[in-house]
């Protein structure tokens, strides 16, 4: 099957390419910033083809570290283009599913990381991946039925879903029937349930859901999912799903994970690219000087943080 119609989804269910390198790559391991000022301690910085001053990469040094008891091992790949960066992207997504034994969670955001996926609908991948075992989730939806313009379910699937062979089973939609409330309240139930069969994984650190892979992208503003600066909704600590009736960013209403979930997940890519962007990358990964606290610098995983930049989003670090 290399497609599903969109009509199966109307009705909610319950239930190496181009290897190309990415201009710069350095890695750490950091306490976790669930405080948004944890200091980073970055180990290891390699420069494989420097595109701006190497004495800017100060930045990236080591400081001292505050608690360290939850330790976020991250990487920084910034790309020559948004191009170069969707290759690796594939490549680093299909190495993942590729180790994953039985099956493999994946969750996205929606905005433009969805067109960052494209390669992954390409060969090699779209022929090496087993596809059988993805089973996809999304880190928020807007309020909407799934054909509107609006939902990231539609976007996933114009973009992604319809051109790869996941399982229509497999495609953990969040319900367009019900009201924002009640939509969280049922995906989260889902998840349980996905939980008790197997499919989704536990954190045994927080208790809370880890999949394995979250694919996230990240608004001018520095927000993830649909957690927006300054929203009571960065410290909730018990929830899994929750919901926003007053988005900053039009649809207002919307579901989103909370922090406590995505940072149980094993794997984290945070997929930036373009100019706009450029700002918040350097909040969340410049000096730490910055007074903001942005969404973005709240995403600290358990497993691995991967940024994916172009050189635009990485252009004032
Ligand atoms: O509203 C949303 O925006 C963010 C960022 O979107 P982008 O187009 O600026 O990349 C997205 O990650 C989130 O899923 C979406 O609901």
């Amino acid at each position: 099957m290399a497609s599903s119609s969109l009509q199966a989804f109307q009705t909610p269910t319950r239930t190496p390419a181009s290897t190309r390198t990415p201009l710069v790559s350095f890695s750490s391991r950091s306490p976790s910033s669930r405080s948004p000022n944890a200091t980073r301690s970055f180990r290891h910085i390699s420069l494989i083809a420097p595109i701006h001053d190497p004495k800017k990469l100060n930045c990236f040094k080591t400081k001292a570290s505050t608690s360290p008891s939850m330790a976020t091992h991250k990487t920084v790949e910034i790309f020559d283009s948004e191009e170069a960066l969707s290759i690796s992207l594939a490549k680093y997504t299909a190495h993942l599913s590729d180790q994953q034994k039985g099956s493999f969670t994946v969750v996205v955001s929606g905005g433009s990381l969805i067109k960052s996926l494209r390669k992954l609908a390409e060969a090699p991948y779209i022929d090496s991946i087993d596809w059988s075992k993805w089973h996809m989730f999304w880190v928020d939806e807007r309020v909407v039925p799934k054909d509107h313009p609006d939902s990231n379910f539609l976007l996933a699937f114009d973009g992604f879903l319809s051109k790869v062979p996941i399982p229509t089973e497999n495609i953990h939609a969040i319900n367009d029937t019900l009201s924002a409330e009640a939509a969280s309240d049922d995906y989260e139930a889902r998840i349980r349930h996905l939980i008790k069969n197997g499919v989704i994984n536990v954190s045994e650190t927080t208790g809370f859901p880890k999949f394995d892979l979250m694919l996230l992208g990240m608004g001018p503003d520095g927000h993830v999912a649909s957690l927006f600066p300054g929203h009571a909704l960065l410290e909730e600590k018990n929830k899994w799903v929750t919901f926003i009736k007053e988005s900053p960013k039009p649809p207002p209403e919307r579901i989103t994970f909370t922090f406590p979930v995505i940072n149980s997940s094993a794997n984290v890519a945070m997929v930036v690219a373009g100019a706009g962007k450029a700002h918040p990358v350097h909040v969340a990964l410049g000096d730490g000087q910055e007074p903001e606290v942005l969404p973005v610098q709240l995403v600290a995983p358990e497993g691995q943080l991967t940024w994916f930049l172009d050189k635009d989003a990485a252009s004032k670090l």
